[in-house]
C-alpha cells in the first residue's frame, strides 16, 4: 500500500501577535514565515485564524477582501497577494490562516483560509463551514452568524512530494465528522488555523487536537494566534501539533513563537497497525449518522 504521506515533513505554525493593522500583520507573518522556512527549515507553514485582522464581528466587514474571481487584483485583496508572493518567496506550501473575505456581488462575508503551493499559486480555499455562535452565562457570548455566512464544502490538498491534508478552521474541529471524512480520503494530516478563548481554550483546545488526532489516527496541527490582553477577544495561544497516537510533539503557551514538528509517514503506519481502529470500522452497523435523528 503506497504510503499516506511519502516522505518526511516539517510542519510549522506561526503564532502570530496580531494587531489592528493589517499592513503591520501582513509584513510580520512574512518574516515569521521565512524565519520557520530559513531557521527551522519548515516545508508546511500554517498561520492563525483571521492573522490579518482583530478576531471580533464588528471587525469583519471593514477587514474584509474580495477573493473572486480568482485571481483578485492587489488592490481586492492584498492578503492574497502578499502570502501567494511569500509562499513562492519561501518556496514552502503556506497555509494561509484565515482573512474575512466579502462576496463580490452578495457582499455576503465569510471566515475564509486561502493556502499557497511553494510556487505562489492558490491551490485550496476553506471557508468555515461551523459558524461559532456561542453562549456560555457569565463567560463568552460570540456569535459569528451575526455578519458570516459558511462555506459549504470539506477542504483537501494534495501537495505531490507529501500527500494529503485536510483544512479547517477552528469550530470546525469541534465536528468531527469533517475530519473523520479528510482522513478516509487519505489526509495525513489534519490543519486548523484557530482562535480560540480563555474559557473553552482551557477546557477544550488540546483536548480536541488530541481527540481528531486519536479518531482518525493521523497528524493534528491547530495555530491559533498570540493573546493580545489589549484586544477585545483574548486568544487562547497554545498552538500545537499532535502526533496519530494523540501525544504532543509541541506546543506554545500564549505568547508569540513558532512551533515545529517533523511528521512521518511510518509513525502513521505503526500506530495504525498497533491499534487498527483505522480498518475495523464497522460502517454496516452505523452507516449514515445524518439519518438518526435527535431523541428530545
Ligand atoms: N474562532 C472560533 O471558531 C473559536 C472556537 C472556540 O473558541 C470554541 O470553543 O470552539
Amino acid at each position: 500500500m503506497a504510503k499516506l504521506l511519502k516522505q518526511p515533513v516539517r510542519l510549522a505554525l506561526v503564532q502570530l501577535a496580531c494587531t489592528a493593522d493589517k499592513a503591520h500583520n501582513l509584513s510580520h507573518a512574512r518574516a515569521k514565515v521565512l524565519e520557520a522556512v530559513n531557521e527551522h527549515k519548515a516545508r508546511i507553514v500554517v498561520l492563525p485564524e483571521c492573522f490579518n485582522s482583530p478576531y471580533g464581528t464588528k471587525y469583519f466587514g471593514s477587514y474584509a477582501e474580495t477573493l473572486l474571481p480568482s485571481p483578485p487584483t492587489a488592490e481586492q485583496s492584498p492578503s492574497f497577494h502578499a502570502l501567494s508572493k511569500l509562499a513562492a518567496e519561501a518556496q514552502v506550501y503556506l497555509v494561509g490562516g484565515s482573512i474575512p473575505e466579502k462576496h463580490p456581488t452578495s457582499k455576503d462575508l465569510y471566515n475564509t483560509c486561502l493556502t499557497f503551493s511553494p510556487t505562489g499559486e492558490l491551490i485550496a480555499t476553506h471557508r468555515k463551514v461551523h459558524l461559532f455562535d456561542i453562549d456560555i452565562p457569565g463567560k463568552i457570548k460570540f456569535k459569528e452568524s451575526e455578519v458570516l455566512s459558511p462555506g459549504n464544502d470539506i477542504t483537501m490538498v494534495d501537495l505531490p512530494e507529501y500527500g494529503k491534508i485536510g483544512i479547517a478552521i477552528c469550530y470546525d474541529i469541534r465536528f468531527p465528522e469533517l475530519a473523520t471524512i479528510a482522513a478516509r480520503k487519505g489526509a495525513f494530516l489534519l490543519l486548523y488555523p484557530g482562535a480560540f478563548n480563555m474559557t473553552t481554550g482551557p477546557a477544550h483546545w488540546e483536548l480536541l487536537a488530541r481527540s481528531r488526532a486519536v479518531d482518525n489516527q493521523a497528524y493534528v496541527g491547530l495555530c491559533s494566534p498570540a493573546r493580545d490582553m489589549s484586544a477585545d477577544y483574548h486568544a487562547w495561544g497554545h498552538s500545537m501539533i499532535v502526533d496519530p497516537n494523540a501525544e504532543s510533539l509541541g506546543h506554545l503557551d500564549e505568547k508569540e513563537g513558532i512551533v515545529i514538528a517533523e511528521l512521518s509517514g511510518d509513525r502513521i503506519e505503526e500506530v495504525r497497525k498497533g491499534i487498527p481502529v483505522y480498518s475495523q470500522r464497522r460502517f454496516d452497523v452505523y452507516a449514515d449518522v445524518s439519518k438518526v435523528g435527535p431523541t428530545s
